[in-house]
Order: structure tokens, then sequence, then C-alpha cells
């Protein structure tokens, strides 16, 4: 980490149970040139993949609907999220990831994505750099059920829904998920299904 605006970084671990909370004390050098002590805590959960499954022809989208616990604490009623196909890189590569996911979760199997946008979901607390793709899929494409990796009590409902359903979906608030948001918008600015 090169940066002439911050020195002295130490660190410390608060917690390393599933995924990583660090804290990071240093000194921060201020607009009017002077220094001050700073802490921060940053929680790292590893980068990730996402992606927008599209047919142009059936003018559909395939995405997940599962059970997301911080959502449940934080006013969403029953804990569930419909999301765009995602997951953790876990050493892949951020393309290799999103096929396995996709495979995974949804159960069709592609040999091409389209990486869009690369973004940091939450940079004030959260350190995952999100990889966003898109990825055209066929019927033909679905060689298995999907539902998510047994091993890690994923639970994922595959839902292949109209396009057009997807945003009113949206602009009611029923997705809510930021880089679905995200990806559903892609599609309408950059005219994917016109
Ligand atoms: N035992 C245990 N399992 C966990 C925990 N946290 C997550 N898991 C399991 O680990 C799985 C990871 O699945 P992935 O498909 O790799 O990731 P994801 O949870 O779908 O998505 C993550 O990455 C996305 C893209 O970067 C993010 O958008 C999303 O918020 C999340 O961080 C989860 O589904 C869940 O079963 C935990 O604290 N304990
Ligand atoms: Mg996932």
């Amino acid at each position: 980490m090169e940066n002439s605006i911050i020195k002295n970084i130490e660190h410390e671990i608060l917690s390393d149970n599933w995924y990583t909370l660090n804290k990071y004390t240093f000194e921060y050098q201020k607009f009017d040139g002077s220094w001050e002590i700073q802490k921060r805590e940053s929680y790292d959960c590893g980068d990730g993949a996402a992606v927008l499954l599209y047919n142009t022809q059936k003018r559909t989208v395939v995405l997940t609907r599962q059970f997301r616990m911080p959502t449940y604490v934080n006013g969403n009623t029953n804990g569930m999220m419909v999301e765009v196909c995602a997951g953790l890189l876990d050493g892949l590569t951020p393309e290799e990831c999103i096929l396995k996911e996709i495979l995974e979760e949804t159960g069709y199997q592609l040999t091409e994505v389209t990486q869009v946008l690369v973004t940091y979901m939450c940079p004030g607390s959260v350190t995952q750099k999100l990889y966003l793709f898109v990825g055209a899929y066929e019927e033909a494409m679905k060689i298995e059920e999907g539902g998510g990796a047994e091993h890690e009590t994923e639970n994922i409902e595959v839902l292949e829904i109209p396009f057009e359903k997807a945003l009113h979906l949206m602009a009611t608030g029923e997705i809510r998920d930021a880089k679905t948001v995200m990806l559903l918008q892609y599609a309408q600015v950059n005219g994917l299904f016109s």
C-alpha cells in the first residue's frame, strides 16, 4: 500500500472467524497539510463476482432468491433477497468464479460472460471489490438443477422472469440488492433487450 497521505499504519485483527474484521490505526494528512491519527475498522470478506443472466429471445433474466441474515436483522421482514447470481472469488479469477457460480447456483453451463463494471460495494467499511458481468443464456445450457453448493447450505431458489417484471420489482423495492439493481440498470441503459 503506497500512499503519501497516510503513514505509520498499524494493523490488528479484531475477529477472524468466517471472514476477517481488521482494525487499522494510521496517520492521515488532512487537506490543510496537518496530520491526525485515524482508526478505521475494515471487514474483509473477499472479492466477488456477479452476473446478470439474460435471454434476448425470451426477454427474460435468471435471478436467485435466498435468505440473507444481515438483511433480516435490518428491516427485511422475511430475510429473503432476490439477487443476480454471485459468489466469492475463493482464489479463482472473476471470470472462472462466475462461470462456476452460474452452474452451482442456477444450473446453467455458460462458457462466455462479459465483464461490464468493477465496484467497491461499501468503501467505508468493507474491502470487497465486486466484478460485474452479463451473460447470455439459452435453455439448452441448463444441465443441472442449481440451488447452490450443498456443503455451503445455500438453499437457493432459481427464478426466470421477464426483464420487464424485474424492472417492475426494482421500482417497487422488492428487488433491492445493490449489485442486482446495478446490473438491471446496466441492461436498461445499454439496451441489452432492445
Ligand atoms: N458457516 C457460515 N457460512 C457462511 C457465513 N457467511 C457466509 N456463509 C456461506 O458462504 C456462502 C458463500 O456463498 P457465495 O455464493 O460464494 O457468496 P454469496 O454469499 O452468494 O455472496 C457473497 O458475495 C457476493 C458478491 O461478492 C456479495 O454480493 C454478497 O453480499 C456476499 O458477500 C454463503 O452462501 C453461505 O452459505 C458464515 O458466517 N458462516
Ligand atoms: Mg452466491
